[in-house]
């Protein structure tokens, strides 16, 4: 028997699990999933100072695991799975990760840490869907990680030795195997159990969910996902997701849970046909539960991301894409023809840089854009910038920083950290449209063009999501007036996507490029080199797992 609806969906597909650990493999067998098992040969030997928090390290060491095994298939095993799943099991106490004990040593070392204590256990998990593209693997990766919280009893050294020398301790994270004899030095388990024996399986179905969910309303032609279109074309999902917010759909139902459609059409002025469609959609995509009656509600993800008053709201560059992005998109064919972007099609005028928009566009072409700027340096500024080590740094200058979204990040996270935030006239004017979350007196405003005026003088420049909107001449002009601002111990922050160094992902950062902007996306390796040209030297790199990676570099 199969519950979950989605395990059935891969029925038929070559579905392989890169773990040699029994518990995982009699987890996915006990859900129904049918599946090849091919144990990883990836060591697990990651460096992990250079994780931010214990998760990434977990994360990151299953999805070496999985790409391993999809990468070996096709060579191999002579065929190419279409999806690998990996996964990684670690324990974590007093700043501390707890893998596999190699001795009865290493084992007493981590029971008697975990003795009367709480600890979490995290399993990361990677999935990647392969696809052979011109005999080369193509795949897209999907990964996430679950915690539990574990309480163990007082352990007496009886104790501790005699569960040593029944041998459980040996192939299990943090020594121990909560499904077995372990179970009894448990007080309580806070969370998802199977987690802690190795493979979350409510998240996993849940993460199959959306993938499947997303691939079927990308590609099939079914009446449900053609519903909203007169003429019976494919709707994208986005446009669903871009008008629910532009009708406020999101903010109505977050102030009044649980209308139905008709009280939805009433409140938004809109047709209860058409109200009934946009909510279904919203439904088949996440952004809204529904109940029997029926009536509405929002999701986890629409609470946290989609109203326009949330912490992370992302309606600001929601409606930005609705209006910029979206009309460049639908002439995607003569930009691949042409090679160059589609204003004049899109918008019946000539191609404008980013600056000249927020120069001379009108009062509400200049907001918009400053709210999706406001809306991403939210969402990643405290990624950015605690991604390292800036103690040594006392004064920031934040090129193009827009509303001083991400500075506020920096001085939050660095407190003897002052910034300055530096961008066009026009932008530094509007800023007080934009309400900072904190008051603070370390963040301060400078007008001016990055490139023809001086720069305000820093230890640090932060260049974040502003190098990829401009082609290398432009990049080398900026880069060549920051070296020249800085002394040698001075540093460079720089936060884009980066691209993988095959440029085989990710596919957000290829999908942009797209857009046939001016600029262009780069691997890390790009980006240094640079950078090395005018005497930056790439210190630390760091995949962030949010938007934006991020590379610091000082001035040899
Ligand atoms: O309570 C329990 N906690 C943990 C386990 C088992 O511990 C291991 C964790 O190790 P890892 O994630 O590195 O996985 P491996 O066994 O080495 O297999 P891979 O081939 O996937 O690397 C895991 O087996 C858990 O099941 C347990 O059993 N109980």
């Amino acid at each position: 028997m199969v519950l979950n609806p989605v395990i059935s969906k891969l029925s038929g597909k070559l579905v392989v699990l890169a773990s040699a650990s029994p518990r995982r493999l009699e987890i996915l067998r006990n859900a129904g999933l049918r599946f090849e098992v091919v144990p990883s040969w990836f060591k697990e030997t990651l460096d992990k100072r250079v994780f931010k928090s214990p998760h990434e390290y977990a994360v990151e060491t299953a999805k070496q695991k999985a790409l391993e095994v999809a990468r070996r298939m096709p060579v191999k095993h002579l065929k190419t799975p279409d999806i690998v799943i990996g996964a990684d099991t670690i324990v974590t106490v007093d700043g501390l990760i707890l893998e596999k004990p190699v001795s009865k040593h290493d084992a007493y070392r981590m029971l008697s840490s975990l003795s009367g204590k709480e600890h979490s256990v995290y399993t990361g998990v990677a999935i990647i869907v392969c696809h052979e593209k011109e005999s080369k693997l193509d795949y897209q990766l999907i990964d996430f990680y679950e915690e539990t919280k574990v309480k163990f009893a007082d352990l007496s050294e009886d104790m501790l030795w005699e569960y040593i020398n029944s041998g459980e301790p040996m192939d299990k994270a943090g020594g121990y195997g909560i499904q077995a004899l372990g179970g009894m030095l448990v007080e309580y388990v806070h969370g998802d159990f199977l987690n802690v024996v190795g493979f979350p399986l409510n998240h996993f179905c849940k993460q199959l969910d959306v993938i499947y969910n997303q691939s079927t309303s990308s590609s099939d032609q079914g009446a449900e996902s053609a519903h909203l279109s007169h003429n019976g074309t494919h709707v994208p999902p986005a446009l669903a997701l871009f008008t629910a917010s532009k009708l406020s759909v999101f903010d109505l139902l977050h102030g009044k849970p649980g209308l139905d459609a008709a009280q939805v059409a009433h409140e938004i002025r809109a047709s209860v046909k058409g109200t009934q469609c946009l909510l279904e959609a919203c439904v088949s995509l996440g952004l809204l539960t529904t109940s029997q009656k029926p009536v509405y509600e929002n999701t986890e993800l629409a609470t946290l991301f989609l109203r326009s008053d949330a912490r992370f709201s992302l309606r600001g560059y929601i409606q930005h894409c609705n209006d910029t992005v979206w009309p460049l998109f639908s002439h995607l064919d003569s930009a691949v023809q042409e090679g160059t972007t589609q204003h004049q099609r899109a918008f019946s005028k000539k191609p404008k840089d980013n600056s000249q928009d927020v120069c001379h566009g009108s009062q509400d072409v200049k907001l918009r854009f400053m709210n999706a700027m406001h809306s991403i340096a939210k969402v990643t500024g405290e990624t950015v910038a605690t991604a390292f080590d800036l103690s040594s740094f006392k004064t920031a200058c934040d090129l193009g920083g827009c509303t001083g979204a991400m500075a506020y990040e920096f001085t939050k996270a660095h407190p003897g950290l002052s910034v300055t935030v530096f961008d066009l006239p026009s932008v530094v004017e509007m800023r007080e449209h934009f309400q900072p979350q904190h008051a603070d007196s370390r963040v301060s405003f400078a007008a001016g063009d990055f490139f023809k005026d001086e720069l305000p003088k820093a230890d640090l420049y932060i260049l974040a999501r502003i190098l990829h909107d401009w082609p290398d001449e432009k990049v080398h002009i900026l880069l060549g007036k920051i070296a020249d601002a800085c002394t040698p111990g001075c540093g460079v922050l720089l936060s884009e996507i980066f691209l993988d160094e095959d440029r085989a992902g990710p596919s957000r950062g290829l999908l942009q490029a797209l857009s046939m902007s001016e600029g262009q996306q780069r691997s890390a390796a790009e980006y240094s080199l640079l950078l090395k040209s005018h005497g930056f030297i790439p210190s630390h790199i760091t995949h962030t797992h949010n938007l934006l990676d991020a590379m610091l570099c000082i001035k040899a």
